[in-house]
């Protein structure tokens, strides 16, 4: 490794300790190394020459180089980031003359190489006097924040600047092209449950869980930690001293990634953060980052989008509290709050833009709907915990080809499909979203006109994993949604689904459900029973009709009671005027009665 730029009439000695700046690994969320930028400022001064500095986000020198930041060079520009996402590396430098606010250059070189951020010491006789810190803005500007001191611990909260731009120009965390991340996962067993012991496999079979969802979205789980406690902590989550001990952990491992199993604030996080120095998400930003890798169909991803945006805004807020007193005094607002604000109004247009739009596909598929009421298509909606089998279900039903795989929320747009049933009618089958236990609300909202299909159904197939050890929970956690969406009603076939590799003897209680039916969507058992049950459940369905019964015809009042029932009648002049309730493969007889 070697200094560029200007060396001349420079002393060995001082480009050799230069030099030693490469062999040091600084902490990653560190964004001004206090021992380094002394080093370069007592060096600087010196020389009387600015000398600048790159490292990147894993914390290691990259480049140094005498003279002003212009000469900066990117070793090897890292073209798989893209032209959008920011380079990864940042610039630390020296200006001699005392002031540490950023000059053209030093503006000119932040926006030429997609810097993190330009970092420019101001030095007086070998000591820092201010450091200003400048960072691009979604609109490709410069935003300048400062004056802070060397060690001033409002620096380390860059880091979240920057990972907002740069996860802007990007929708996943993970980015397929970068290794997989390392993650340890936290939960909370509080003790609310009076059953001992209950309560902790609860917050274990939920951490189970969230390793699922973790792996789903590419990370590497190295370990699982649950906290006992009587209550959430409002700053940690669990205990400080539990955040602590997590931090020697993540260096000791060199894990970079937290997630929690509960929703946290934007407080919250930021504490863990500076504690670990670790990234910190919670399971909502988790399975919103899963669904947004998902999503296929345009109304997928502007649902997933929305909520991503919805659930970003008030914790961008919290942060904000920290950056508005950045560069604050008399008549100055802080460029921070102005950099906030900037955000904030973009994500509330965005917002609002994507309202707009979902409002229009909305309409579209209202009007599809109306059209399949209008021809009686029967309508069949798969409904079910994520991962147990509805896609899979779906194909060997239909014959088609749903997107299916062993991974959680395969499916997030609901796609229709042509079902023949056994007595040769046509049906339309529905494929929906997984549901899952502490479904973010942001996305229930989302996701819920997609989810309404399962409202508008006229019957819907509950699918089980029977082989997973948790369907009863699973059960239950699907059973409340339905009733959120106000879908208990219906005409419900429970299918217990993985029968090739279920262990045998009943464990689920199917109490409540018109039908049960054991199947195997991979081997195909139990298909044409559960077809047969789909047919005999059409042949239930009821319809209301409203029919005038001449008075010479005597077999219909005793043949509607047989079938259904009658709701109201009148007498009237040509006959008994009726209004019933039938069932819809018996009503045929009744045509020439029936009023339009
Ligand atoms: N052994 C076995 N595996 C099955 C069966 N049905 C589905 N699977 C597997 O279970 C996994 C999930 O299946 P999907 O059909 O994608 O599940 P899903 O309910 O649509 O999941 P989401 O779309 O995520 O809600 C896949 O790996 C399937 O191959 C079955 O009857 N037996
Ligand atoms: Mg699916």
């Amino acid at each position: 490794m070697k200094i560029n730029g200007n060396t001349q009439s420079i002393k060995d000695r001082l480009l050799n300790e230069l030099e030693g700046l490469y062999d040091v690994k600084y902490g990653p969320r560190e964004l001004v190394p206090v021992e380094l930028a002394q080093t370069i400022s007592r060096i600087s001064y010196e020389i009387n020459r600015e000398i600048s500095v790159l490292i990147n986000r894993k914390g290691t020198v990259v480049d140094i180089s005498i003279g002003d930041s212009g000469k900066a060079t990117l070793p090897q520009m890292d073209n798989r980031r893209g032209n959008t996402r920011l380079s990864a590396i940042r610039c630390i430098h020296t200006h001699p003359g005392g002031k540490g606010l950023l000059s053209q250059v030093d503006i000119k070189t932040l926006q030429k190489l997609r810097l993190d951020a330009m970092i420019a010491l101001g030095i007086l006789d070998g000591q820092i006097t201010e450091i200003y810190v400048g960072c691009l803005n979604i609109e490709q500007e410069a935003d300048v924040y400062g004056p802070f001191t060397i060690g001033d611990t409002r620096l380390n909260y860059f880091y979240k600047i920057i990972e907002e731009l740069d996860t802007s120009a990007r929708t996943d965390i993970y980015g397929n092209e970068e290794e997989a991340e390392k993650a340890v996962l936290v939960g909370l067993e509080t003790s609310n449950s009076r059953i001992e012991g209950m309560s902790l496999r609860e917050a274990q079979n939920s951490l189970d869980e969230l390793e699922e969802l973790a792996k789903t979205a590419g990370a590497i789980v190295i370990d699982k930690i649950i906290q006992r406690k009587q209550n959430q902590d409002s700053a940690y989550y669990v205990g400080k001293g539990k955040i602590e001990e997590l931090a020697l952990m993540c260096q000791a491992t060199d894990v970079q990634l937290l997630i929690f199993d509960d929703e946290l604030s934007g407080a919250q996080i930021r504490n863990i953060e500076e504690l670990t120095g670790a990234r910190v998400i919670d399971r909502t930003t988790l399975i919103l980052d899963i669904f947004a890798q998902r999503a296929k169909s345009k109304e997928g991803k502007l649902q997933v989008e929305l909520a991503q945006l919805k659930y970003k805004l008030p914790r961008l807020i919290g942060l904000g509290n920290e950056l508005s007193r950045l560069g604050g005094g008399i008549g100055t607002r802080g460029p921070g709050e102005k950099k906030l604000e900037v955000d904030r109004r973009h994500i509330r247009r965005r917002i609002s833009s994507l309202e707009r739009e979902l409002k229009l596909l909305e309409k579209r598929r209202i009007f599809m709907r109306e059209g399949r009421e209008k021809n009686n298509t029967p309508v069949i909606a798969l409904v079910g915990y994520t991962n147990a089998g509805k896609s899979t279900l779906m194909n060997r039903l239909c014959g088609s080809s749903v997107f299916v795989e062993d991974k959680l929320f395969a499916t997030l747009d609901p796609s229709a499909r042509k079902l023949i049933l056994a007595d040769g009618r046509e049906a339309v089958l529905i494929d929906t979203v997984g549901f899952i236990r502490k479904l973010p609300h942001d996305l229930i909202e989302a996701f819920k006109s997609t989810l309404e299909e399962a409202v508008h159904a006229d019957m819907l197939l509950h699918v089980v994993d029977a082989s997973n050890e948790n369907a009863a929970m699973q059960i239950s956690v699907v059973e409340g949604l339905l009733e959120d969406l106000g879908a208990t009603t219906k005409h419900t076939i429970l299918v217990l689904n993985k029968q090739d590799i279920a262990a045998s003897g009943g464990r689920i209680n199917s109490m409540g459900y018109t039908s049960v039916c054991e199947i195997s969507a991979v081997t195909g058992y139990g298909i044409p029973q559960l077809l047969e049950k789909i047919t005999e459940g059409f042949k239930e369905r009821l319809r209301e009709i409203n029919l005038l019964i001449p008075y010479n015809v005597g077999w219909v009042i005793p043949y509607i009671y047989e079938n259904g029932k009658v709701l109201g009648q009148e007498y009237q002049e040509e006959g008994i005027s009726v209004k019933a309730v039938v069932k819809v493969d018996k009503i045929s007889r009744l045509n020439d009665f029936i009023l339009v």
